[in-house]
């Protein structure tokens, strides 16, 4: 993760050696290099108002420069010895466009940071400590947004002799000056972690709602497949409610479904509030129809009837197999001629029937009426009091009780 810049004898960026000859100086710089070292010796001489001696190391051509940004250290191998004072400077020239042109080497941005030499041979110092000089701010006019330290772009770094007296000797010997940065900037780092946790936590985020949307999904088929089972078992118990109230051969009530209907229409007392017809009736000689016919042609007589009956009577009247052949009618609101003239026709309709093979089937009736507040059994056993008198009576016809 750490990335290195190393400049020594194994890299030596074309070291050489300047000095302030050339601004009218009579300092004298001499470069011996070794194996081991870059050994710059300085006779530091008055004359030039900055007397200078500097080694310095090409690092690029203008525009094609190292880029330094991302260094954070700089840790040397150095020596130092003079008479007077022990200050070093490190330069580092950035080729900027906006400011520099080919062949004006001060037209470069001049970073600079000047410090004691210090008395060990191996130090570090951090690259922020390097600043764009004043004087090259001054002298290139450079607006105040633009003064801060720029290291993208450098063609040369320099070590140079510090502001000390001149009039003597400095050899400076330079092992390694080496650079060190990361690759990836701790904020860069913590931005990409932080990127990373906020996606991952949005993955989880966006999985945990998926995966709820699915249990919801699961909940809802399964909340539908029981809603689906109630109702398959309401319709169920319904149909076994029906068949515990209804007689199966003739779909006509049986007496627990009269008891239903009693305590429906009835107060729990037996009374009824209303007149209603009672009628009791019975098939005339079915036992004769069962002896010569069979059986099974007496049931179909029995369902014939029932059907005969129900397609007769109104909806609120109910029709009751009492047993065997006998069944009862509750016709309610009812009074007794209005129960006659509807017995007439349901005997006119059971004449018109088809029977089976041919069968002519009558039935006798015996009604009464259901007074209010009477008890419901006085009443029936009345009406079978009127049927037996109309089997008497010479059958197929109505008697009033
Ligand atoms: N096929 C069939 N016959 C039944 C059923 N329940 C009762 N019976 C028969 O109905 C007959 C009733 O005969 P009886 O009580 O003598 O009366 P009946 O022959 O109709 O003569 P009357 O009522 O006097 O006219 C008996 O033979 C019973 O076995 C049934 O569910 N199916």
């Amino acid at each position: 993760m750490t990335r290195v810049l190393e400049i020594s004898p194994r890299h030596p960026y074309g070291a050489t050696v300047t000095d302030d000859r050339h601004e009218n100086g009579n300092s004298v710089a001499s470069l011996v290099p070794t194996a081991d070292a870059f050994i710059m010796g300085c006779a530091l001489r008055a004359g030039y108002a900055w007397p200078f001696c500097k080694l310095q190391f090409h690092l690029g051509q203008a525009g094609k420069g190292v880029d330094f940004s991302q260094f954070d250290s700089v840790t040397f191998d150095m020596r130092y010895a003079g008479e007077a004072g022990r200050k070093i400077r490190l330069h580092m020239t950035n080729f900027e466009p906006e400011f520099s042109t080919v062949g004006d080497w001060n037209s470069q941005r001049y970073n600079s940071v000047e410090f004691d030499a210090p008395a060990q041979a191996t130090f570090t110092i951090p690259v922020n400590v390097v600043r764009t000089a004043d004087w090259w701010i001054t002298a290139h006019d450079v607006p105040l947004e633009k003064t801060y330290t720029r290291l993208d772009n450098v063609t040369a770094l320099e070590i140079s002799t510090g502001s000390v007296p001149p009039g003597q000797s400095i050899t400076i010997d330079v092992r390694s000056i080496e650079f060190r940065g990361k690759w990836i900037s701790k904020t860069r780092l913590l931005t990409w972690l932080v990127g990373a946790w906020i996606g991952c936590g949005l993955l989880g985020l966006s999985l945990s709602l998926l995966h709820v949307r699915s249990s919801l999904s699961a909940t809802n088929a399964r909340l539908e497949l029981l809603a689906a089972v109630n109702k398959a078992l309401q319709l169920e118990a319904r149909d076994l409610a029906n068949q515990a109230h209804t007689d199966p051969l003739t779909g006509a009530l049986n007496r627990q479904g009269l008891r239903e209907v009693l305590m429906k229409r009835l107060h729990v007392a037996g009374h009824v509030d209303e007149e209603m017809a009672v009628v009791f009736m019975d098939l005339d000689h079915f036992k004769r129809i069962n002896d010569q016919h069979g059986h099974d042609a007496g049931d179909e007589v029995l369902r014939r009837f029932a059907a005969v009956i129900r397609g007769e009577i109104r909806s609120s009247d109910k029709l009751v197999r009492w047993g065997g052949e006998e069944f009862l009618l509750l016709s309610p609101e009812t009074d007794v001629p209005h129960a006659v003239s509807m017995l007439d026709k349901l005997r006119a309709a059971l004449a018109k029937q088809e029977w089976p093979q041919g069968l002519r089937v009558t039935s006798s009736f015996g009604v009464t009426s259901l007074k209010p507040e009477e008890d419901i059994g006085a009443a029936i056993k009345r009406a079978d009091g009127a049927l037996y008198l109309a089997k008497a009576n010479g059958r197929n016809r109505v008697e009033i009780a």
